[in-house]
């Protein structure tokens, strides 16, 4: 084979053939390059059996041979290789040589002449084969360096590299036999300090066989390799290649030593080929790929249905795509989901706050979600002051959340997301709703963000603030790219005035080939086109575990949080509290009125008929109540879950527990529900004459007679659960509570004889009222207060004077609530993100 020799910067190497030959600043690397333009791993020269080859490892700014961004080119004698740049970035001469070398070396002939070289590592360059990495394995890494405007095809798209190019923040020696530990503690060896890591998070242990391995101390926010979770307590082996990742930071050993790679938000993003498609076949997202380098702020817009909302969740990993891939910072986001998750900021349309709280208390309930469970109150009032001062809420911190203007919500829902330092934010349309400056305020505050260095996509029905942007991405019919790049060559892109003409334009001529437009175009060769170059892949099906976010908080720990968060907005909606007092008092008193002289105790026999007199008070009081306790105890709950519904889905990927939020809402409403329903049957019985002697609780009849329709308040809360889960919308939540209470009078079995009549009477088992009602008719005596009077030697067996029938009813009123809590918890699935309905 002919050997081929490269000079660069007056330096010269000869190339065997046995490279593959790694350029770029990586000191590992083969040939080493200190000059910011070029990427950590920029290039390989390879020999591929018949010609030598340069190939682009997708480096951020490009190679380049004759002006041309090339990805992959046969080169020889006399060809110039640029790096970086086509005119000035480093050039690599090529030409034959003369003299063999032994296969396997590449040879530096003269000294390293690099201006600026670092002399620890630019000095020499040890020779390693190079190693081709996997995607996955590349760690995010801190930008070191400015990042020059771009050139050539597809350099602003911020082409994603295939191999990490940046340079690591730090080293750290590791002795062996030592054991060293990282955490957020000081007293740790590597001190971390993001409030994502625990206190003591992970330590790194040699192994006698000189292998290295990483042990998780129990971490809360979790511990990964190569962006897979090790588990609780989990203890891995490490391969040399690796990547080790601990809240912002990952970690790579090479050879004795650690290199921390600190994610500050400085990545690049890319989308390639995503494509959605749902059960009917139909794509509602087609072959969508772009490219945004980092610090940028990019516009996404398109008529309604032309899948911005479909593109985001696929983007944020809410609901992958079928096919493609996302790709963070050279790692893929759909096979690491549960560690660059933690990466992602997403601000829903609807604000994420509880409106009855104040701005401070808002976030920092949020804070102790998020954060870990050892983080102190302290460091996380710290954090939530950094953000209030960053987005200037400050002055508006202890205002309540339903006091503020829309644009000043929009802040708080981005302060929330801040607080855990994403990288990358997504916003759905943040300005609907705003008036023109409202929107320019939020468009500006986002543009701050990108510049602090951040990437930031925001997806938007506001034309009027698009040149902020740095990237527009317009979504055509269909769910396909219509145009990708500079906001301010758009119009002129679609040949149009104004954004009406092109929305128009998509409405008129629905059946146009859009995209394929955008694909012949020049912009696209420019902006898309060597994204688009990489073969479409199917997404992969990610092992639950690599898409199960680690839970920053134990559960009894956010039961306690949500506890807390739910008393506290209860608290602050004096309104609600007025209403749960004045609704049972109400409830009780109008049941005062019916026949108040007369008790609820059986009455003698009728001598001609030989049945008991028919008490008709005593029923109609019980129907009353107990219609009373259902409509209280549905009432506090049917709206609560799809209120609710945004602020559950974000919490649940960010690592919230379904049971825990859910229990919450049981303890709290049902605390009010059954102290309602405890002062309805005061109110109800108290004044009446109800037996001495209970059945099952002695003399305490009152409570005993009590207790049922504090149950039924809780079992019909539980219903009222139910329909708050299944509804889509809130307006929907009040027809169904009336047919709940409707239905719950028809079966309490007051009205008419249920036992006996078939398919109506098991029918009525399933309702809350049939038992409550039968309970509290165990201790009266029901079938004596209202025999059946067609035919007397029939009882129903629910309503015998017995503890045993009382304990029964009792249990399956109670039985008929858990189930309704296993069908909240099934509803409430079907609205969480894709990745979280495990
Ligand atoms: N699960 C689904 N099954 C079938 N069709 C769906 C599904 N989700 C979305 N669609 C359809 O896909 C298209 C794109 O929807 P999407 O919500 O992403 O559009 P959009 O651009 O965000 O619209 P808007 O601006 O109105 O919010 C719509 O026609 C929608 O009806």
């Amino acid at each position: 084979m002919p050997e081929l020799v490269l000079e660069l910067n007056g330096r010269t190497w000869t190339l065997d053939g046995s490279g593959p030959y790694t350029l770029g600043r990586d000191p590992q690397g083969d040939i080493v390059l200190e000059d910011a333009r070029v990427s950590w791993r920029h290039a390989t020269i390879s020999w591929n059996g018949g010609s030598w080859v340069v190939e682009d490892l997708g480096s951020t700014n490009g190679t380049f041979v004759h002006g041309r961004r090339v990805q992959q080119l046969d080169i020889g004698p006399s060809t110039a290789v640029y790096l970086g740049n086509p005119t000035d970035g480093p050039r690599l001469n090529l030409s034959g040589s003369a003299a063999a070398v032994p296969a396997g070396q590449v040879q530096p002939q003269q000294p390293y002449a690099a201006q600026g070289a670092d002399a620890g590592w630019g000095g020499q360059v040890p020779h390693q084969p190079a190693v081709a990495q996997d995607p996955q394995q590349q760690a995010p890494q801190q930008a070191a360096v400015e990042i020059p405007q771009q050139q050539g095809p597809g350099g602003g798209a911020g082409a994603p590299s295939v191999h990490s190019d940046r340079s690591p923040t730090s080293f750290h020696e590791f002795s062996l036999g030592r054991v060293m530990r990282i955490g957020r503690a000081l007293e740790n060896d590597l001190v971390v300090s993001d409030l994502q890591v625990s206190r003591h998070h992970a330590e790194f242990h040699a192994t006698p066989d000189g292998r290295f391995e990483i042990r998780d101390l129990g971490s809360h926010n979790g511990t990964f390799i190569n962006g897979m979770p090790i588990g609780k307590g989990g203890t891995a082996l490490l391969d040399p290649h690796d990547i080790v990742g601990v809240g912002h930071s990952t970690f790579r050993l090479v050879g004795d030593r650690l290199e921390e790679f600190v994610d500050t938000g400085e990545v690049s993003f890319s989308a390639r080929h995503l494509t959605v498609t749902v059960d009917s076949g139909k794509q509602i997202l087609r072959d969508v790929s772009f490219g945004v380098p980092e610090k940028s702020l990019v516009g996404v817009i398109g008529p309604s249905g032309s899948g911005k909302s479909t593109l985001l969740k696929a983007l944020t990993g809410y609901r992958p795509a079928d096919q493609g891939d996302v790709l963070y910072d050279n790692r893929n986001l759909y096979k690491q989901f549960a560690q660059l998750r933690q990466r992602i900021g997403l601000v829903p349309q609807d604000d994420i706050l509880h409106k009855e709280l104040t701005v401070k208390k808002a976030l920092k309930y949020a804070a102790k979600l998020r954060f870990p469970a050892d983080t102190t109150a302290g460091e996380r009032d710290k954090r939530i002051d950094e953000v209030l001062r960053e987005l200037k809420l400050d002055i508006h911190r202890d205002k309540k959340v339903t006091s503020l203007s829309g644009g000043q919500r929009k802040r708080v829902s981005v302060a929330l997301e801040l607080l855990t330092k994403p990288s990358l934010i997504f916003l759905d349309e943040p300005t609907s709703g705003l008036d023109p400056g409202m929107d320019r305020d939020v468009m500006q505050l986002l543009r701050g963000l990108a510049d602090d260095g951040r990437t930031v996509l925001v997806v938007t029905h506001s034309v009027a603030e698009l040149a902020l942007c740095d990237k527009l991405l317009v979504m055509a019919p269909g769910g396909a790219v219509a145009y990708y790049g500079p906001p301010e060559e758009a119009l002129n892109f679609f040949g149009y005035e104004t954004w009406a003409d092109v929305f128009s334009a998509f409405e008129n001529y629905r059946d146009y080939d859009w995209a394929g437009r955008w694909k012949g175009s020049q912009h696209y060769q420019i902006y898309a086109a060597d994204i688009d170059a990489v073969e479409p892949q199917s997404a992969p099906v990610p092992a639950a575990q690599a898409m199960k976010p680690p839970k920053p908080q134990g559960w009894f720990s956010q039961l306690g949080t949500l506890i807390r968060r739910y008393v506290s907005v209860i608290a602050s909606d004096k309104g609600f509290l007025l209403l749960s007092v004045i609704l049972p008092a109400v409830i009780g008193a109008v049941s005062l009125l019916i026949n108040h002289e007369r008790g609820l105790l059986a009455n003698p026999v009728n001598p001609k008929t030989g049945i008991p007199v028919p008490n008709g008070t005593a029923t109609t009081v019980l129907l009353i109540l107990a219609v009373g306790a259902c409509f209280a105890g549905a009432a506090n709950s049917v709206r609560e879950l799809i209120k609710e519904r945004v602020i559950y889905e974000r919490e649940r990927a960010t690592g919230l527990s379904r049971s825990a939020y859910l229990m919450s809402k049981v303890i709290v409403l049902g605390v009010v529900t059954m102290l309602q329903g405890l002062m309805v049957g005061m109110i109800g019985f108290a004044s009446r004459e109800v037996p001495e002697t209970g059945l099952v609780l002695g003399h305490a009849t009152l409570i005993e007679l009590c207790l049922p329709i504090m149950a039924l308040g809780f079992t019909s809360m539980m219903f009222g659960l139910v329909i708050s889960a299944l509804v889509k919308t809130s307006e929907k939540t009040m027809p169904l509570l009336v047919m709940f209470a409707i239905i719950q009078v028809v079966f309490t079995g007051c009205l008419f004889t249920l036992h006996g009549t078939l398919g109506v009477n098991e029918f009525s088992y399933l309702m809350p009222s049939r038992w409550a009602v039968a309970a509290a008719g165990t201790t009266l005596d029901f079938n004596k207060i209202a025999p059946n009077t067609d035919d007397p030697t029939s009882t129903d067996p629910l309503w015998d004077h017995t503890a045993g029938a009382w304990t029964l009813d009792m249990v399956a009123l109670i039985a008929l609530g858990a189930l309704c809590g296993f069908l909240v918890a099934r509803f409430l699935r079907r609205h969480e993100p894709e990745v979280m309905r495990k």
